[in-house]
């Protein structure tokens, strides 16, 4: 197994409830023979604390190989690279490969609009629906509430036919979260993304039927998706697949999602082309998903190579070819021996 560091900055700071994002690091994952010109497989390990272990820790479980899902990046980097050496083995895409048999050619994605003025956040949300985005979310929490409420009040005026979700990263109490999510239904906002922090899950259950939907985000990174379910938690799981060890464990936990009446989205945590192309074959090999977070690539001001998945008209096509992009990332698989 070969490591690369890498770092991406992103175009413009993604603004969250936590603060911006600026950049991502990480570690590109290849899997090599001895003596072999092309890596088996590639996978990328790019964590982000809040949802995985830290840049150092996800090194340290690299290093010691066969990591497991306490250090979720880590793992997410090995498995995504073993089903894209397993995938191309076989010859079918890895979307195929995980769903054994049928896999969506295309998922519908949301725009992400993050923190800004009412205005900004409007221009936004305008911007997206007029490129074709039927989905767009708004991230929320950064600003008082009646702030937010404006913005969003902004957002359904700049779209009174999109889809619209809000994202409040945690930032709420239960109080300020009723009264958000009260607003939110009013707006016909489809759900509102962590309103409480991670570990409040009967504060999220309680939250539910108020007419909006509740998601979960971070609180899968605090508990494991079969106690989420078991608390009537939420109505929808964010399924960040860097977060939850990797591809294998996402479809695992869409699947329980799917069993328990839950539906399930899968977002990125604003990763390189590799691991965002692993969470668009993941999201294919769901039945019917819904529009997921993964048209984040074009936040990214650098990427690890050419995109060969970009959104068009608010989707992105999965590719078909072997593993995660049949020959379209073949420089990716170079192995340099010197
Ligand atoms: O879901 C999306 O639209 C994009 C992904 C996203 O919002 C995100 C990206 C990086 C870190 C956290 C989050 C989040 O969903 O909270
Ligand atoms: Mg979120």
């Amino acid at each position: 197994m070969r490591l690369d560091p890498f770092s991406l900055s992103l175009s413009d700071p993604l603004g969250t409830a936590n603060g911006p994002i600026e950049a991502r690091e990480g570690f590109l994952v290849r899997l090599a023979d001895e003596g072999a010109s092309q890596s088996a497989g590639l996978g990328e390990a790019t964590p982000l604390p809040g949802w995985t272990e830290s840049l150092s820790d996800c090194r340290t479980a690299l290093d010691a190989g066969d990591p497991d899902a306490t250090t979720p990046a880590a793992r997410h980097g090995v498995s995504l690279a073993r089903a894209d050496a397993d995938a191309r083995a076989a010859g079918v895409s890895l979307g195929a490969q995980l769903a054994a048999g049928d896999a969506a050619d295309a998922v519908p994605v949301n725009a992400t609009v993050g923190d800004g003025t009412a205005a900004e956040t409007a221009e936004s949300v305008r911007e997206a629906v007029e490129s074709g985005y039927d989905a767009v979310k708004v991230k929320v929490g950064a600003r008082d509430a009646a702030v937010d409420a404006a913005r969003l009040r902004a957002a359904r005026d700049a779209a009174p036919d999109a889809e619209l979700r809000a994202d409040a990263n945690g930032a709420w109490d239960r109080e300020t979260a009723a009264a958000m999510l009260d607003a939110a239904a009013e707006l016909g906002v489809r759900y509102v993304e962590q309103p409480l922090p991670a570990d409040d899950l009967s504060g999220h259950a309680e939250l539910r039927g108020r007419g909006v939907g509740v998601a979960v985000d971070e609180t899968l990174a605090a508990h494991s998706v079969g106690a989420v379910l078991d608390a009537d938690a939420a109505d929808v799981l964010v399924l960040k697949p860097m977060a939850l060890g990797g591809p294998d464990l996402t479809l695992s936990a869409a699947r329980a999602a799917r069993e328990a009446g839950v539906d399930a989205v899968v977002t990125t945590t604003i990763d390189g082309v590799v691991a965002r192309l692993g969470a668009l074959h993941v999201a294919s090999a769901i039945p019917d998903v819904p529009a997921c977070g993964l048209a984040t690539g074009s936040l990214l001001a650098e990427d690890l190579a050419p995109d060969p998945a970009p959104v068009r008209d608010g989707r992105m096509s999965v590719p078909d070819g072997p593993g995660l992009a049949g020959d379209a990332l073949d420089p990716l698989y170079r192995v340099d021996d010197r």
